[in-house]
């Protein structure tokens, strides 16, 4: 599988390392501009740590998880180093693989990916598209690591920032949703682990539903519905709310975000 780098090791960086692990990559050098994380995270991952600028030496496939606004630096950091003919699989949100391939020069193939944190437990799912110089075997080294977090989807890169707004801030919404009822559940005077429990239970087992294949979420939503019953009292509560109109426009400014962030 070649040598792995991982440039960044904070929340995303970490869960694909573990993800990679998974994957069988045994080759990895970590990198991360905060004192001793580099080092924490080698040691718990069996990896070994570099600085940035050493951390690509030598690597087939490297991944960088840095934020947006630092990666120019880590940019400049790595391209002297890189292998001509490496992987850079990206996974900062709004930065699009011209950006990266102006900065890392000619000699190697840019993936752009979009991975989100239930990667952390191999259930995330991540969206990529190659680069103007990333070739079908480039795709299948980036499709391998990811695969190691959950699933992996391509899309052409027109559709990033919107698969941003959808799957990559995705979890956040629904630890939202989930912080809502519990507390509202806490408010109708459940035990606050309990209602934890129920809510995290209920969102399991409503995910696992929509994830069957004939699954359609107004169909499941209609088989929860009883007529006259508890459930329609509740979506009437949230249509009221125009909660449906909220999401929608809570999406839209993630991926006007996410457009933002590319002209940075
Ligand atoms: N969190 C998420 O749900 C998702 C994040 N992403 C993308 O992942 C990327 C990382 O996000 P996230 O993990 O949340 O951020 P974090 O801040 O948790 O992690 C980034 C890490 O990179 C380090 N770093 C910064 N500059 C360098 C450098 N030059 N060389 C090595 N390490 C460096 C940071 O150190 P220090 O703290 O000292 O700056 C930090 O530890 C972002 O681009 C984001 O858009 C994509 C999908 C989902
Ligand atoms: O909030 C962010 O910018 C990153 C990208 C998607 C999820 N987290």
């Amino acid at each position: 599988m070649g040598r792995l780098a991982v440039i960044g090791v904070g929340v995303m960086g970490e869960a694909l390392l573990a993800g990679a692990r998974r994957a069988g990559f045994d080759d990895v050098v970590v990198a991360d501009a905060a004192p001793g994380r580099a080092e924490q995270v080698a040691q718990q991952y069996d990896a070994t740590a570099a600085p940035t600028a050493e951390a690509v030496e030598g690597a087939d496939l490297v991944l960088l998880a840095v934020k947006p606004q630092y990666l120019p630096e880590a940019v400049q950091q790595i391209a002297p180093g890189l292998s001509a003919g490496a992987v850079v699989v990206s996974v900062a949100a709004g930065v699009t693989t011209a950006t990266l391939e102006d900065g890392l020069g000619p000699n190697v193939a840019v993936v752009r990916a979009m991975p989100n944190t239930p990667a952390l437990i191999g259930e995330g799912v991540t969206a990529i598209s190659a680069g103007s110089r990333a070739g079908d075997s480039a795709l299948e080294v980036a499709e391998k690591l990811l695969a190691g977090a959950g699933e992996v989807v391509t899309v052409p890169e027109s559709l990033q920032d919107a698969v941003t707004a959808i799957s990559g801030s995705g979890p956040a919404y629904l630890f939202y949703l989930a912080e809502a009822m519990v507390d509202a559940g806490v408010g109708l005077g459940v035990p606050r682990p309990t209602a934890t429990q129920l809510v995290a239970q209920t969102l399991r087992g409503a995910a696992g539903l929509l994830a069957q294949d004939d699954a359609h979420p107004t169909l499941l939503r209609e088989r929860v519905t009883s007529p006259g019953g508890t459930t329609a009292a509740a979506i009437a509560a949230l249509d009221a709310g125009a909660v449906r109109a909220d999401v929608a426009a809570a999406m839209r400014a993630a991926a006007r975000r996410s457009q933002e962030l590319s002209g940075q």
